[in-house]
């Protein structure tokens, strides 16, 4: 069988480097067991009992997708782990056999990486949903990977701590680190990538380790390869997080939430430019065009007003804190903003966050069944308004429903195109705008994403960003950790 394949493949004349690829890797899946035995079943429920292992076409349904427009792929089976001992023996278990293992923490992605492109295992991890400490004196815990960030900031409450990264779903906090994700407070507080201390891994062979060391939760370190680092944003293709350390903060004294408008994108990205020039330290500083503004006030039966919007927050104490928000005030209307308002106490503040935070609802419901296709580039600052200005004029001569969201701040944004799953044709012509987009964004020195991941949407992307040797390099470091494939295979390279 292999050998035919290997035939029909050299029997093809010409073909890139990316078809090169794409066919080493189809010899390698070929090697993974592609249907699942019931003997291989039977073990899984020898080692997490016959309760925590379905094979229903709803459950298997229900872990073959994420948020996204990407198509369903069901795994062969779900298994729920309860235990690190759970973890270690079916890793091994699936690696001994070979068996895809794809870590599902509460399937709320955005760039189908919890998808069983080749069935397997799909391991479910909010069963471990404890917070194993808090040390509020470091301003840090340490949670397991069914830990839901909601839930998270719930238990700390009374500490006065939280975690602010919120990349607006209510993900589980291992998923997170697993997609590197960030959302509106990236701009004040970072990604996952600046807020993980410490993570314990297990490895597809079963092995544990701490990337950190074991307990070590220290600040800073210098110690070895950044091994933390190489976790967060790995997307489950090189060993399964089952716990994460992460820093806290103090809840903020005040807070400031303001919106207003400008008449043009560009007036509009000027004034964050200038705002992050300045050097004042935003909690939030988001975007969202005339289309993503007509769009809320239709799904949420608002008026607010439709133009290119600012939304802004500031976080700290209340000494100073409204000097900062005057000098934005400045830059706003000398940009020509316009319909500047505030809001402090917190019913205000939801009330003016919430076109923001229903956008990704009001987007779907434009066109009723569909899931979002988000585009995430992010590029340098100063870049930002060309990038912008020259995304929104392609959406116009395409004729395509795109609003733009973004967190502007950071220089990073979204393009929302509501997509039916299955529809090939407007898909294609997406996708063509959606790579031109990321073309741009490398060429402005930026990257194609800036926290949804590479999941299966942007992995040509990925091989245009990196370059073949880039590429060859983080495929040599997942042999390292994962020298049989199982690992959530066909998600960050083809
Ligand atoms: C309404 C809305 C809005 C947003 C977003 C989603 C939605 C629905 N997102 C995307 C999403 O919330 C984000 O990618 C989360 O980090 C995913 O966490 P889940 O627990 O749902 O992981 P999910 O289960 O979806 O898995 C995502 C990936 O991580 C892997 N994984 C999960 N748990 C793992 C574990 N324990 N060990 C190893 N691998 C694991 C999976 O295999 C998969 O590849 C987002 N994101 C963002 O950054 N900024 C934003 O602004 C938004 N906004
Ligand atoms: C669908 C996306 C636009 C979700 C997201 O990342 C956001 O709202 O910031
Ligand atoms: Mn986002």
């Amino acid at each position: 069988m292999l050998f035919r394949q290997l035939m029909k493949c050299l029997k093809q004349t010409s073909f890139s480097l990316s078809d090169y690829n794409t066919k080493r890797n189809f010899f390698r899946a070929v090697q993974l067991q592609a249907n699942i035995p019931g003997t291989f079943v039977g073990s899984l429920k020898s080692i997490v009992g016959d309760a925590n292992v379905s094979t229903a076409d709803a459950v298997r349904d229900q872990h073959g997708h994420d948020e996204s427009h990407h198509e369903v792929h069901k795994p062969d089976v779900v298994v729920f782990a309860e235990s690190l001992e759970h973890v270690c023996k079916v890793a091994k278990l699936c690696n001994d056999n070979k068996v895809p293992l794809i870590p599902f923490g509460s399937g709320t992605g955005l760039e189908g990486g919890v998808n069983a492109l080749q069935g397997g295992v799909s391991l479910n991890m909010s069963k471990m949903n404890q917070v194993v400490k808090v040390n509020a004196e470091d301003f840090d815990c340490t949670v397991q990977p069914g830990v839901m960030r909601i839930a998270l900031n719930a238990y700390l409450r009374d500490t006065g701590l939280w975690f602010p990264i919120d990349p607006g779903a209510d993900a589980s906090i291992c998923g997170m680190c697993a997609t590197s994700a960030s959302g509106t407070n990236a701009v004040r507080y970072g990604t996952m990538k600046e807020n993980v201390l410490n993570l314990q891994v297990v490895l597809p062979d079963g092995r544990v380790i701490e990337t950190a060391g074991k307990g070590k939760r220290s600040r800073k370190t210098s110690a070895g390869y950044n091994l933390t680092n190489l976790f967060v944003g790995s997307e489950g293709t090189l060993g399964i997080i089952t716990e994460a350390t992460i820093k806290l903060y103090g809840i903020p004294e005040k807070t400031i939430a303001a919106v207003c408008h400008f008449d043009s994108v560009q007036e509009a990205v000027d004034t964050v430019v200038q705002i992050m020039q300045s050097g004042i330290s935003m909690a939030k500083l988001e975007f969202l065009d005339d289309k993503a503004i007509e769009a809320f006030n239709k799904y949420s039966k608002f008026n607010m007003k439709v133009a290119h919007s600012l939304f802004l927050e500031f976080h700290g104490p209340a000494l100073g804190l409204e000097d900062q928000f005057n000098t934005v005030k400045e830059l706003i209307t000398s940009n020509n903003g316009s319909g500047l308002q505030i809001a402090t106490d917190e019913d205000e503040r939801k009330r003016l966050w919430k076109a923001r935070h229903e956008m990704i609802w009001a987007c779907t419901a434009l066109l009723p069944g569909s899931k979002p296709y988000s585009t995430d580039v992010c590029v340098p600052i100063s870049t930002l308004p060309k990038v912008i200005v020259q995304t929104k004029k392609w959406i116009e001569e395409a004729n395509i429903i795109g609003p733009i969201v973004g967190h502007v701040g950071d220089g990073n944004f979204h393009v929302f195109f509501p997509m039916m799953r299955g529809d090939k044709e407007t898909y294609e012509k997406v996708q063509d705008l959606h790579f031109k987009m990321g073309f741009l964004a490398m060429e402005m020195n930026g990257t194609c994403t800036g926290e949804h991941g590479i999941g299966m949407g942007k992995r040509k992307l990925l091989e245009k960003e990196l370059g073949p040797t880039g590429i060859e390099v983080m495929k040599e470091v997942k042999k390292c950790f994962d020298p049989n494939g199982i690992m959530n295979p066909g998600k960050v390279f083809f």
